[in-house]
């Protein structure tokens, strides 16, 4: 299984793929097998200081975890059930996710909340699923329409508190995709100013609360080659999604984050 590398006291940039439902299957084999050669020879990532985690569709999950095997590049996927076992047709237990090689785990994706009805008793209930079974959550929150980043940090702060209310594991690791549901699927990425303020916003509120001290908040929603500069390392990554299909993308967006270091 591929294992995190990050050095205690160095934080690592952290770069997060999702391939939503994008990429077929053999497609996304073929991506994950050029990730993993980038993964095994740049020293970035090499080294530790930038680490990678993709979450690609769930029938593509086991071949992802074959293809990375001893990089460093974890993998998750993108949804789970709140329940382990049950009458739960279609749905995706998280101790089987652990099973098959997932280190992490999405919940509460914007296209989750809209098109799939997910409540925030719903994400609250899959996040501790994800805890349960040992998977870094992987927890989006995001404001629905543009305004100011005070609107937006107060709407996020409320979406991460009935999200982890029920979390009791100190020091948890966990990762805040900071998404504004405006900004994913479009052209540009959000301004750095917008999501430099929130950003900051819930990384304060977040380490105020001890089981959350290590927390790290990536910026996600068209971010592309260009945006971690344009943020000037004011967050702790970014959460990709379509600019990270060319592998040869991924592959500029960690020398970004490498020449941030
Ligand atoms: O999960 C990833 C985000 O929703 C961003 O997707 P996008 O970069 O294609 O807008």
């Amino acid at each position: 299984m591929a294992e995190s590398r990050a050095e205690p006291g160095s934080p690592p940039i952290l770069l997060g793929v999702s391939l939503k439902l994008y990429l077929d299957v053999e497609r996304t084999a073929r991506w994950a097998h050029d990730v993993a050669a980038i993964a095994r020879s740049h020293p970035a990532v090499t080294d530790g200081s930038v680490e990678l985690f993709v979450l690609p569709s769930l029938p593509a999950v086991p071949l992802v975890v074959q293809e990375l095997a001893g990089t460093p590049v974890r993998v998750g996927a993108q949804d789970l059930h709140w329940d382990d076992r049950g009458a739960y047709t279609g749905a995706v237990s998280g101790q089987d996710l652990r099973t098959v090689g997932c280190a992490l785990v999405e919940v509460g994706h914007a296209e989750r909340r809209q098109i799939f009805g997910e409540t925030d008793d719903v994400i609250g209930a899959k996040v501790a699923a994800a805890f349960r079974n040992g998977l870094v959550p992987v927890l989006c929150v995001g404001e629905h329409e543009p305004g100011s980043s005070t609107d937006a940090a107060h709407v996020c702060i409320s979406q991460i508190e009935s999200a982890l209310r029920k979390v009791q594991i100190a020091d948890a690791e966990i990762i805040i995709a900071y998404e504004p549901e405006w900004a994913i699927g479009q052209a540009e990425a959000a301004s750095a100013d917008h999501v430099r303020a929130v950003a900051a916003t819930l990384a304060d509120r977040l380490r105020q609360d001890p089981r959350f001290a290590t927390v790290r908040v990536v910026y996600g929603g068209s971010a592309q080659p260009g945006t971690l500069t344009d943020l000037r390392g004011d967050v702790d990554g970014l959460f990709l999604g379509r600019y990270a299909h060319d592998p040869a993308e991924l592959a500029r967006i960690i020398d970004e984050a490498a020449a941030l270091r």
